[in-house]
């Protein structure tokens, strides 16, 4: 990554993620933060966290894509975060896991004020950890929604979600979700945290380069001990850098060029294919 994929990146979307948000924060009575599970600190926006800060808005974390992170730590770190008082929940967009449960945490925000008009809430993430996929799950679990078509369009790309304006998610207990879920975008300060957004696609393929994301999972999964990314393709021996492990697989599946095995591998990744991991780690909270 260098500095003017740096500064392309960052300043303008976020100034506009971030105007968006004021402008519909008093609104909104209680924010859902969306992070990756697979990287819960890296995914997080600091600017974000001033801001209900400095409006005194409350905020559940939702560690999203449950099922592709490896679950003790996840675990762990919500035990932590709820011991000093910070309510989050993991979930799965995808297989629908914790949703009801999420809907219920929300309805304990409820105040008088809302009492009868219903819970309003913002989903805020980072692109790709999963806004598009949770709000239309979130009107699966409701009974009379579930009928009606997806609202939000959910891809494997970041950066898509449009807007889905004031949108009732759930009857009993009754809430909506205000306006465009917010999209917040990271502010990367160091090069490792570039890699590990890249690498769950919460940033494009193009800021940080793909050989550079293949080495650090690679080394990353050396480390942690993983064998099922390489075992999944007829590997035997655990490659001991990107590249080696790129030409392994290339020669394995006859690919016509490196960058179709590293694109490979990358959508294996991403699809939780070659096992799960948590790119983060436990003791960043310390
Ligand atoms: N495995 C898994 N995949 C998920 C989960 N939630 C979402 N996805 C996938 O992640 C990708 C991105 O999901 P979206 O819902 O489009 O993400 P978004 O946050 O709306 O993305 P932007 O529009 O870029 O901000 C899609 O391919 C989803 O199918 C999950 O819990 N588990």
């Amino acid at each position: 990554m260098n500095n003017s994929d740096k500064i392309s990146w960052y300043p303008g979307h976020m100034k506009r993620a971030m105007e968006h948000l004021e402008k519909r924060i008093s609104d909104v009575q209680l924010f859902l933060e969306l992070r990756d599970a697979r990287v819960p600190f890296s995914s997080k926006n600091y600017h974000f966290d001033n801001l209900m800060q400095a409006h005194n808005k409350e905020k559940i974390i939702i560690f999203n894509k449950f099922d592709l992170c490896n679950q003790d730590i996840t675990n762990k770190i919500i035990e932590k975060y709820k011991k000093v008082g910070i309510q989050c929940i993991a979930t799965s967009a995808r297989e629908r896991l914790n949703l009801r449960e999420l809907i219920m945490m929300t309805n304990t925000y409820k105040s008088a004020k809302f009492a009868t008009v219903g819970m309003w809430l913002m989903i805020c993430g980072m692109p790709n950890v999963g806004k598009s996929t949770i709000i239309n799950q979130l009107r699966q679990t409701t009974p009379k929604l579930n009928k009606r078509k997806a609202i939000a369009k959910s891809t494997a790309s970041p950066c898509t979600t449009k807007n889905v304006a004031g949108i009732k998610i759930c009857d009993e207990p009754l809430a909506y979700l205000v306006d465009t879920p917010g999209v917040m975008i990271p502010n990367i300060t160091e090069e490792e945290q570039g890699l590990k957004l890249g690498l769950v696609g919460c940033i494009k393929d193009k800021i940080v380069t793909k050989e550079r994301m293949l080495d650090y999972l690679v080394r990353e999964m050396n480390q942690q001990q993983m064998e099922k990314y390489y075992k999944i393709y007829g590997l035997n021996e655990r490659p001991k850098t990107g590249g080696q492990y790129m030409l392994a697989v290339r020669e394995r599946y006859n690919h016509y060029n490196y960058e179709t095995t590293i694109d490979f591998i990358l959508n294996g990744f991403r699809i939780g294919k070659l096992g799960n991991i948590t790119l983060d780690s436990v003791e960043l909270l310390n």
